[in-house]
């Protein structure tokens, strides 16, 4: 957090006023109540650094004592500003719609509504004195945080498990409470930090109008007040107050906003994993489009849900990963395509796409050589956008095309992934489309460059059967016709079988099998890779009997022991296998097993 030196001021600034609120009042308290009839309204001198007031009290000390009483009413004045606004911006969720609506409509003209008049105005009818003006600045805030619950609310309200709570008539008040409000708990604290300098602020604007604390009560903004009639004449007294009310305000508002930027950090998607490169002294394949050697995927806190894999794809090829939900298939596609989110660190000793190490590769060349293709093809596609003007943007960015060219291509692309009616497809927004006519636009906008590698990461998994064997067919056509390779990740065995030349079966983050398709069925050796294709129905199964499954369940990626991960599952495991773990080694052409008992 103390990267910058923004971020070092204001937790400096905020820690030494802290630190002023709690020793400030016992130790120079006495001082600053202390009147000395011989020492009147004095400049700065050894004995007064900033000066006397009217009563002969040493300034510097009041400056110092203040400090408490100022941090707590602007403590008090943010509390009330976020709890009323945290309420008024909330309320329009549980309200019914007419109520809602003359809530949010008072919300925005509140935020319109000058802040100091707000606050000016609420002071006076509350009464003067510290009362009111913790009050006004309270009531001054609110708007805004009003403004930020409604918006931040209104971003909750459509995510999945919100619907969900509604469709099972969980009430709005318990769905506010328990659903809407812990999820966006984080930016509204931070902006409470934000908030309290600009409470200080305020108040002290308020005392120094007149408008807030009042004698013998005294904040900053009161001794500046106070201080402000001798200005010309001994302009020291009023810099004290000053320099103190200016010097917390900047530092709560750069603590808040290191925390906002620490915490976007943290949630932002876009940030990416660190990565480390191993020294990697073997030969590259440089026949291969895609050669991934060790490669690790971790997270903090142990959890390690790939460990050194490697795999390796050559052109026209399309290859297989298998293994139950949990495997680390996905990570291995995001590690591919540098999209493992922070704080992941992904490490390797190669990862060669196209024969150029990945981290040598432009943008642009990635963007090209590569395409990726998810399970929801909505989250490749911007629901703002017309799919046409999409798929043309990749042809404008990267192939320095023309508006008109870009279409011309994207249209030819989508008619390419046998879209009926392509022109007018183009012209639709994803949402007008059907999920399997939208992961044929996403294939089309991977097919807009030039791709050597097509990663399709359960591509069909969302689709019924029918769709689904589509989709396959167009995938098996597209890399025939445009000679690239592919990496086919799903969790089932038997649509791998179907599609893939080469078969890499994941288990707990590790390859434990890899071996071309025909041998699968009848030749795998290990003992996961069978268990897999024994829990396949098929069309003797018994439909009387319960589906065959594994028993047991594959460790998660912070659990994974020292010996075979899969041992505790396994019928033929001995002692060697829960102590040692099989390496991948030579089992026949192509085939490699990681199993002390594949004999
Ligand atoms: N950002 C993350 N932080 C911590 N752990 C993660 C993160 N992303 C994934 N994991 C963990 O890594 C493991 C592997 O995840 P991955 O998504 O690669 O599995 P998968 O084999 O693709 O499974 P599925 O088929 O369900 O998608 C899971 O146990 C998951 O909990």
């Amino acid at each position: 957090m103390l990267r910058t030196p923004s971020a070092i001021a204001g937790t400096v600034l905020v820690g030494l006023m802290v630190v002023l609120a709690v020793i400030g009042p016992p130790i120079w308290g006495d001082q600053a109540d202390l009147i000395d009839a011989g020492a009147i309204l004095q400049g700065s001198s050894a004995a007064h650094p900033l000066g006397t007031d009217n009563l002969g009290r040493d300034l510097l000390a009041r400056v110092l004592v203040a400090g408490r009483f100022s941090l707590l009413l602007a403590l008090a004045a943010a509390l009330i500003g976020a709890v009323a606004g945290v309420v008024l911006g909330a309320l329009p969720s549980v309200l019914p719609t007419r109520l809602a609506r003359l809530v949010t409509g008072a919300v925005n003209a509140l935020v319109a509504f000058p802040g100091l008049l707000l606050a000016m105005f609420t002071a006076v009818v509350a009464g003067l004195g510290a009362r009111g003006a913790v009050l006004g600045i309270g009531v001054a805030i609110a708007p805004g945080f009003a403004r930020l619950t409604q918006t931040l609310a209104a971003s909750v309200a459509g995510a999945d498990y919100v619907s969900a709570a509604r469709m099972l008539g969980v009430p709005r008040r318990r769905i506010l409470v328990r659903h809407v409000l812990p999820n966006i708990a984080e930016p509204l604290i931070l902006n409470l930090t934000q908030a309290l300098g600009g409470a200080l602020l305020g108040l002290a604007g308020m005392s120094f109008l007149g408008l807030g604390v009042q004698p013998p009560s005294y904040d900053w903004g009161r001794l500046l007040f106070d201080g402000f009639g001798r200005i010309y004449v001994t302009p020291v007294v009023a810099i004290g107050p000053a320099v103190a009310v200016a010097l917390a305000g900047i530092g709560f508002n750069l603590l808040g906003d290191t925390l906002a930027r620490r915490a976007a950090r943290t949630t932002v998607p876009g940030k990416k994993a660190t990565t480390s490169v191993a020294a990697d002294t073997d030969k590259p394949d440089e026949g291969a489009v895609l050669e991934v050697k060790d490669l690790t995927v971790t997270f903090p806190g142990g959890v390690t849900p790939v460990r050194q894999l490697s795999l390796s794809v050559r052109p026209g090829e399309i290859v297989g990963v298998v293994g139950e939900s949990g495997s680390g298939k996905s990570l291995t596609a995001a590690a591919i395509g540098g999209l493992v989110p922070y704080p992941g660190t992904v490490g390797y000793g190669r990862l060669r796409l196209c024969g150029k190490d990945v981290t040598e590769l432009s943008r642009k060349e990635l963007g090209t050589s590569l395409a990726m293709v998810f399970q929801d093809p909505m989250a490749s596609l911007n629901p703002a956008l017309k799919v046409g003007g999409q798929l043309a943007e990749v042809a404008v960015v990267h192939q320095g095309a023309t508006r008109a060219e870009a279409r011309g291509r994207a249209v030819d692309r989508l008619g390419h992934v046998h879209l009926p009616e392509p022109d007018k497809q183009a012209k639709k927004h994803p949402h007008e489309l059907s999920g399997g006519m939208r992961q044929r636009a996403v294939i089309a906008m991977g097919l807009m460059g030039t791709p050597r590698l097509i990663i399709a990461d359960e591509p069909t998994t969302a689709l019924d059967v029918t769709v689904q064997r589509q989709i396959l067919r167009l995938l098996r056509e597209v890399t025939e016709e445009t000679g690239s390779a592919a990496l086919f990740i799903s969790h089932d065995i038997a649509v791998v079988g179907e599609l893939c030349d080469r078969v890499v079966v994941m288990y707990a983050g590790r390859v434990v099998e890899e071996l071309p398709v025909d041998r699968l069925a009848t030749g795998a050796a290990h003992p996961y890779t069978r268990a897999l294709i024994t829990s396949l129905p098929d069309m003797d199964t018994d439909r009387t009997l319960p589906l065959a499954s594994i028993p047991g369940r594959q460790p998660g990626p912070a659990e994974v022991g020292d010996g075979c991960a899969f041992a505790p599952r396994c019928a033929l495991a001995t002692d060697r296998c829960s102590t040692e773990r099989p390496l991948l080694s030579v089992y026949g052409d192509a085939h490699q097993v990681a199993c002390w008992e594949a004999k």
